[in-house]
């Protein structure tokens, strides 16, 4: 893990809260680096990252 040339480390992300608690804002914010309208979640999204953000990226993450 690391090597270049090695394949990037998959990890599987399961993010839970109540109902209405901003969830696929965020995870919307996070894909898009945008705030999109949503609507009430009926069953659940699945999204796909590339690569993750660098952790400079994350230091200040501003929603609104
Ligand atoms: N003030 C504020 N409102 C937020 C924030 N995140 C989300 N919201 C609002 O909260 C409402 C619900 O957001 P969603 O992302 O749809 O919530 P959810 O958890 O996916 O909801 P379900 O799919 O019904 O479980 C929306 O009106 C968002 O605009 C936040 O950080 N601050
Ligand atoms: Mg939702």
């Amino acid at each position: 893990m690391g090597l270049r040339g090695s394949k990037q480390p998959e990890a599987h992300v399961l993010l839970l809260g109540l109902d209405n608690a901003g969830k696929s804002t965020l995870l919307y914010k996070l894909k898009h680096n945008a705030c999109v309208s949503t609507v009430p979640t009926i069953g659940f999204n699945v999204e796909m990252f590339e690569q993750v953000s660098k952790r400079d990226d994350m230091a200040t993450p501003k929603l609104f």
